[in-house]
């Protein structure tokens, strides 16, 4: 929690206005941020300066699993946060790859599950990447990429944290992801669990401890509409202690997260927090 509040203050002190053309609005942004995550200790990155709703953040992680391309599906796991990126974008719905409602094209966890390889069929990077470590194997590329430029056409939104790459050290797994863009009250309060239980999962259905996860990010900013919330409200908060996140011990393969998990699968424990807060959120 400590270093989350660190880069909001950074933000409010040392931030530059940038104007962001695709949203309209102005951002205060910094650049660089290298957060950690204790998975070893089961210490989940939850903010308890407001409410959060980690669930749908988890939904979202679990539809990337997946390979989800349908704001539906994202709603039915229980997380409507692809709502307003497939339905309510105007370049988007301007677009011939939209395939109609709920259409998010070709981002995140279909480059995840099935990049298209240029002479035909794809390639599913996260079924390689557990096999790899299911037998213990680690060839220094253990890399799962959503950022694929020949396709940003085909898709509603660039991929934010754009890849997840694992190291095995012994019997301990560790996880490295960058982002190159991202909306730090309300994005990475997401992000922030996504990492963390990315690593937790992949950690259990491939047989290892799970060690720490660090978060690399490049652009972190504050909507101009969202930074009076933050600056006058979130971070005259004092936090409390960080809670435990429990994973179902029945999920064992990926197949498993693909086909029975939901959220019910998941509980957290000992999460004190202060009362929500409703950032605005920029199409
Ligand atoms: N501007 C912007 N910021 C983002 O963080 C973001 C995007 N766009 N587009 C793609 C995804 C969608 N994500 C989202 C979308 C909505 C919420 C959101 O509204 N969160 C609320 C409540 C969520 C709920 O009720 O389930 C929050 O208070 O955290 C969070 C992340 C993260 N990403
Ligand atoms: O997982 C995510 C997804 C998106 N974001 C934020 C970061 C930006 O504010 C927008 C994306 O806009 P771009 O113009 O494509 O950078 O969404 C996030 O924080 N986390």
């Amino acid at each position: 929690m400590k270093q989350y509040l660190e880069l909001c203050q950074r933000i409010v002190d040392d931030g530059v206005w940038i104007e962001n053309e695709r949203t309209g609005k102005r951002c205060l942004t910094v650049i660089n941020a290298d957060l950690e995550y204790r998975v070893d200790r089961n210490e989940f990155p939850l903010i308890t300066t407001r409410k959060s709703y980690w669930k749908a953040a988890i939904a979202e992680l679990l539809g990337y699993i997946r390979g989800y391309s349908n704001a539906a599906d994202f709603r039915a796991l229980g997380t409507p946060t692809w709502d307003a990126n497939a339905n309510l974008n105007e370049a988007w719905l301007a677009n011939p790859h939209r395939k109609g409602e709920d259409d998010m094209g070709r981002v995140y966890g279909v480059q995840g599950r099935a990049w298209a390889k240029p002479d035909g069929g794809v390639i599913d990077q996260l079924r390689k990447v557990v096999d790899n470590l299911s037998r213990g194997m680690d060839d220094r590329g253990e890399i799962i990429s959503f950022y694929n430029p020949g396709e940003f056409h085909m898709g509603c939104l660039r991929p934010c944290m754009h890849t997840h790459n694992f190291s095995l050290l012994g019997d301990t797994l560790y996880l490295t992801s960058y982002q190159r863009s991202c909306d730090v009250p309300l994005g990475l309060n997401f992000n922030q669990v996504q990492v963390f239980t990315f690593l937790a999962l992949m950690a259990q259905i491939t047989g290892h401890k799970a060690g720490v996860a660090y978060h690399k990010i490049v652009n972190a900013h504050i909507y101009e509409d969202q930074l009076e919330l933050m600056r006058d409200v979130q971070l005259k908060r004092e936090p409390y202690p960080a809670p435990q996140l429990e994973i179902n011990p029945d999920i064992k393969t990926l197949e498993d997260l693909e086909t029975w998990v939901t959220m019910d699968d998941f509980a957290v424990h000992n999460y004190k927090h202060h009362p929500p807060i409703a950032y605005p959120f920029s199409v």
